[in-house]
């Protein structure tokens, strides 16, 4: 991978992962002419072009420009995909003149994406998440067998600019495909409910929802903000936090109280297990 600044980072699927990257990449002041895509859908990618100043091409293309080689089309894709630049990658030499194949689709290994490349193909597994578009993506990272310590720094390095990056064993990526890669959803649905409930008992619908995105945003504040929860060296404690809500008899006693017996705790842990499940099988469908 060549240096940060003036490498080609091209990303095959333009759909919402995919802007998210390359609008938070371009957000975060770099040139869109150092960014490509590869869009199935011609309409798709003339949006992305006139929105963000990015050049589409095919796939093939974009394995012989790129020094980075983004995957973000649907895992099912996934296949198809690689297949269509397996023979570019094959006459660039492994190093420093293959790209490195940076895939974000959930559930699909390492070895899979490798069994379908040129030998001593450099990979990098990612899940990130929607929040990317404005830098606040949560990426995860693993290596594949043939990527080394400068082929997963480039890519943190890239992904930094759009958020947070960090790395786990790869045993741990569908976990945490459950948590930060579908999570920003789960925010998403309680956000909805809780303007939904306010409109039923008669707030203006705008009203609600400043109330409601306001206050999801200054929790989250709270919970990264060191020190907010009276104790210091350590991260927020939610429960630490919620505490600090819940006054003796008052109202979030009584809220927490419908939450917990109508099971909100129980149907969280349910709902990140299923997705957890349902990554280890579009891995095990398409991988
Ligand atoms: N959305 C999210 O929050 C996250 C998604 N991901 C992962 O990112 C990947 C993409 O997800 P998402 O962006 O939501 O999906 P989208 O369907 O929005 O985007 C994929 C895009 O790629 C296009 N496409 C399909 N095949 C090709 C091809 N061979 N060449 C070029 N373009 C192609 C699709 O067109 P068409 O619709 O015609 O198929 C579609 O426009 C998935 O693997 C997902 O697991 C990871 C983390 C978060
Ligand atoms: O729903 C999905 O499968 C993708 C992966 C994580 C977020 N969206």
């Amino acid at each position: 991978m060549s240096d940060h600044q003036t490498s080609t980072v091209a990303v095959l699927g333009g759909g919402k992962i995919g802007e998210a990257l390359l609008g938070g990449l371009v957000a975060a002041g770099r040139d869109p002419r150092s960014l490509l895509v590869v869009e199935s859908v011609a309409a798709r990618a003339q949006e992305l072009g006139s929105r963000y100043g990015i050049g589409a091409v095919d796939a093939p293309e974009a394995a012989r420009r790129a020094d980075v080689l983004v995957v973000a089309v649907k895992p099912a894709d996934v296949p198809t995909v690689l297949d269509q630049v397996r023979d570019v990658l094959a006459g660039r030499a492994p190093g420093q003149d293959r790209p490195t194949v940076v895939s974000l689709a959930a559930g699909i290994p390492t070895a899979a994406i490798e069994a379908r490349l040129p030998a001593e193909t450099a990979v990098v597994r990612v899940m990130p998440n929607t929040p990317m578009l404005v830098g606040r993506a949560m990426c995860v990272l693993s290596t594949g067998s043939a990527a080394g310590d400068a082929e997963l720094a480039a890519a943190e390095e890239l992904l930094a600019a759009v958020g947070r990056a960090v790395r786990v064993p790869e045993a741990q990526q569908d976990l945490a495909t459950a948590l930060s890669g579908s999570g920003p959803a789960y925010v998403f649905l309680l956000a909805e409910a809780m303007i939904d409930a306010a409109v039923a008992l008669g707030l203006p619908r705008p009203v609600a929802t400043e109330l409601v995105t306001a206050t999801v945003e200054g929790a989250g504040g709270l919970l990264t903000t060191p020190g907010s929860d009276g104790r210091e060296g350590v991260p927020p404690h939610p429960g630490l936090l919620r505490e600090a809500v819940t006054s003796p008899g008052g109202t979030t006693a009584a809220a927490l109280g419908v939450l917990e017996a109508d099971g909100l705790r129980s149907a969280l842990a349910r709902a990140v297990t299923a997705a957890r499940d349902r990554s280890v099988a579009l891995g095990r469908q398409y991988g």
